[in-house]
């Protein structure tokens, strides 16, 4: 698999595998709207919007339609640019959607996690330029949606007065709180991009940053205010589905936007190799490691003790959602 090779065609969009009968990690191909794409050939920009209330967790389905859609808009030529966002303005991804790792389907789990991994392998590697439009919460998996892109902008929030509409995201991996550990290669994306002594303090303490420490330490790279424009270069924008048009006329998308453009106008063999020269020993020193880690994942999340601490988890979130 890591032959030269191997290597271009994970760049170039295409898996070696795929040339061959279906390999067990392949995923399949769905269409649904857990993941709204919007493609402006003209541009070369689109853009994928997370679509599955109430928090855009990562279900097997989930994780499914997102390497769906990116595959789909990779296939076409014209496009060099993704904006990764969501249709939950106060949410851009809860993370894995725990009720998957609950009392977890011997069969299920197994095909869950391989589908995580594989938006890490399509997300990570992809030829095109990404950039995540972080409008509000990105815990635990939330947080490596983000990192695995190329580019992260993050609004600021609502830092309104009034305490009820007051909203201000958080970005971080936050495992260690529920009890559970980021799987390696996770843990090592926080390293490769907040540095090693941040990330082990992070890493261990589970914590969730509000913008200006994330930009800060360099889990994003903008941060943008919480507001609506009025104009601006909204391409894409116009073609947006309607029921995420109005919150898209705001500053992060339009930020987001920009820095997508910014990206399509590099030569694009020379961004795709440069992104190589940084990114495909990880990704295949993970993929050598794939069926360990499932076994790994599943291991760990089907002991007792986690099972009653993912349990209490679930039940206090729904809760908590219950008394709002
Ligand atoms: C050493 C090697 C060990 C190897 C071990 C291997 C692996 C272990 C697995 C490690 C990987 C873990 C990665 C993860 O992603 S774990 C998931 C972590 N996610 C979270 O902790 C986030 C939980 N959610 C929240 O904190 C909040 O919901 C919020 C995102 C901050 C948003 O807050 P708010 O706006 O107030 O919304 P609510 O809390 O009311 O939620 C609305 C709604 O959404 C449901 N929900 C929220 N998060 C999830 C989720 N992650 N999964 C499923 N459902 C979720 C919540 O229950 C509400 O639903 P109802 O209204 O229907 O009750």
């Amino acid at each position: 698999m890591n032959t030269p090779r191997a290597r271009a065609m994970l760049f170039m969009g295409r898996r070696s595998h795929q040339s061959h009968a279906p390999h067990k990690h392949s995923p399949p191909a769905v269409a649904n709207d857990l993941v709204i794409s919007t493609v402006d050939e003209n541009s070369g920009i689109a853009m994928l919007t997370m679509n599955r209330p109430p928090a855009n967790s990562l279900s097997l389905e989930m994780n499914e339609a997102l390497c769906y859609s990116l595959k789909t808009v990779e296939a076409n030529p014209k496009i060099q640019s993704v904006i990764l966002s969501s249709t939950n303005p106060k949410i851009f991804s809860a993370g894995l959607d725990i009720t998957e790792l609950v009392a977890p389907d011997n069969d299920r789990l197994p095909r869950f996690w391989n589908s995580l991994q594989q938006v890490y392998i399509d997300l990570y590697g992809s030829r095109l330029a990404t950039v995540a439009a972080i409008q509000g919460h990105a815990p635990a998996a939330g947080c490596f949606l983000a990192m695995s892109c190329d580019y992260r902008v993050m609004s600021e929030g609502d830092t309104n007065n009034d305490i009820k509409k007051k909203h201000v995201p958080t970005i971080g991996l936050n495992e260690t709180q529920l009890g559970i550990a980021a799987p390696p290669w996770m843990g090592q994306l926080l390293v490769r991009t907040i540095g090693f002594r941040q990330a082990e303090l992070a890493l261990a303490l589970g914590t969730l940053f509000p913008p200006e420490q994330a930009l800060s330490i360099g889990l994003v790279d903008d941060i943008v205010p919480h507001q609506q424009v009025e104009s601006g270069d909204h391409k894409l924008v116009d073609l947006l589905p309607s029921q995420i048009k109005d919150q898209a006329q705001n500053s992060l998308l339009q930020k987001a936007y920009t820095q997508a453009q910014i990206y399509a106008k590099i030569p694009p063999q020379a961004r795709v190799a440069s992104k190589m020269v940084t990114r495909e020993e990880h990704i295949f020193r993970m993929i050598a490691k794939r069926d360990e880690d499932t076994q790994h994942f599943c291991g760990f999340v089907t002991q007792k003790a986690v099972q009653k601490n993912l349990t209490a988890y679930v039940e206090a979130l729904k809760n908590k959602s219950a008394k709002k």
